[in-house]
């Protein structure tokens, strides 16, 4: 890969153009995205200054991980666009899979964190913004622990190096990009029952009881499982289900939140 930040030919029908340095790979697709790019476009940083997580939080991008995002245009209809985070989780686990010559090493919590022996090895943020001419652009960022990750006290989290898999970014970016391929591929001929029922596979904590934290107030309940739409089911204390579109999910006893802060820009899916 060469790192010159003009875009080449990629494999899988994509291109990609690789930075050293980028206040945010996601925002540098976003920019590519409001300049025109017709899309499947790879955005690789070896270090990101102003790295971006979910919920206003800051996401450590120092060299030795990957950091990836890919830029897609009008990749599904808006009632599909949903779906998106499931099947990038997915690619992810595999790709994490792969690179480790491993059988369903990586685990899922919902709705895309990926999971070794309980503790979070990388993070997704999916952002979407729509041009003046209507396109949708969907920024598919990817942030995979390989060789460091962040001390968070009361958070569990991991980094593959450390957990005995020693993975070069370079290495984890191809990985990556062939399953993305794959899993963007086969969401769009196949019915998503079959991606869910690969999700499912690999889920953590089905079954068990969970703080699911909304933007405006936190739920508590059992974790039931993941409806067609791959939305998070949760059964109160009333014993009604409740459909979760979006949220973030916290197992009690294991997790808490301190630690996590940042600051985050962008509208996420
Ligand atoms: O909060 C999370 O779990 C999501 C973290 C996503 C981090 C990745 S790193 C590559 C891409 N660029 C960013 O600024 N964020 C995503």
């Amino acid at each position: 890969m060469v790192f010159d930040g003009r875009t080449h030919p990629e494999a899988g029908g994509f291109r990609v153009a690789a930075f050293s340095d980028v206040s945010s790979t996601n925002a540098v697709a976003l920019e590519a995205a409001a300049n025109g790019d017709e899309g499947n476009l790879w955005i690789v940083a070896r270090r990101q200054t102003a790295g971006r997580g979910r919920r206003a939080r800051a996401w450590v991008s120092e060299p030795g991980n990957l950091y990836a995002s890919l830029l897609l245009i009008d990749p599904a209809t808006p009632e599909r666009l949903a779906q998106l985070p499931i099947v990038a989780a997915l690619a992810l686990a595999h790709a994490v899979d792969h690179m480790c010559s491993a059988y369903h090493l990586a685990q899922l919590k919902w709705p895309n964190d990926l999971l070794i022996g309980g503790r979070k090895i990388s993070g997704i943020l999916i952002e979407a913004s729509t041009g003046p001419d209507g396109r949708r652009a969907v920024v598919c960022g990817f942030g995979l622990n390989l060789a460091h990750h962040p001390d968070l006290p009361g958070y569990p989290t991991a980094d593959l190096a450390g957990l005995g898999y020693p993975v070069q970014p370079e290495a984890a970016y191809r990985a990556l990009n062939q399953a993305m391929a794959t899993q963007l591929d086969r969401w769009r001929r196949e019915p998503f029952s079959a991606v869910l029922d690969d999700w499912r596979g690999r889920a953590t904590g089905i079954g068990r009881p969970i703080r699911v934290r909304l933007a405006d107030r936190e739920l508590e309940g059992v974790f039931v499982g993941l409806d067609d739409e791959g939305r998070l089911l949760l059964r109160g204390e009333d014993g009604a289900n409740r459909v979760i579109s979006a949220g973030d999910v916290f197992f009690p006893h294991v997790e808490s939140e301190t630690g996590r802060s940042g600051g985050q820009t962008g509208v996420s899916l």
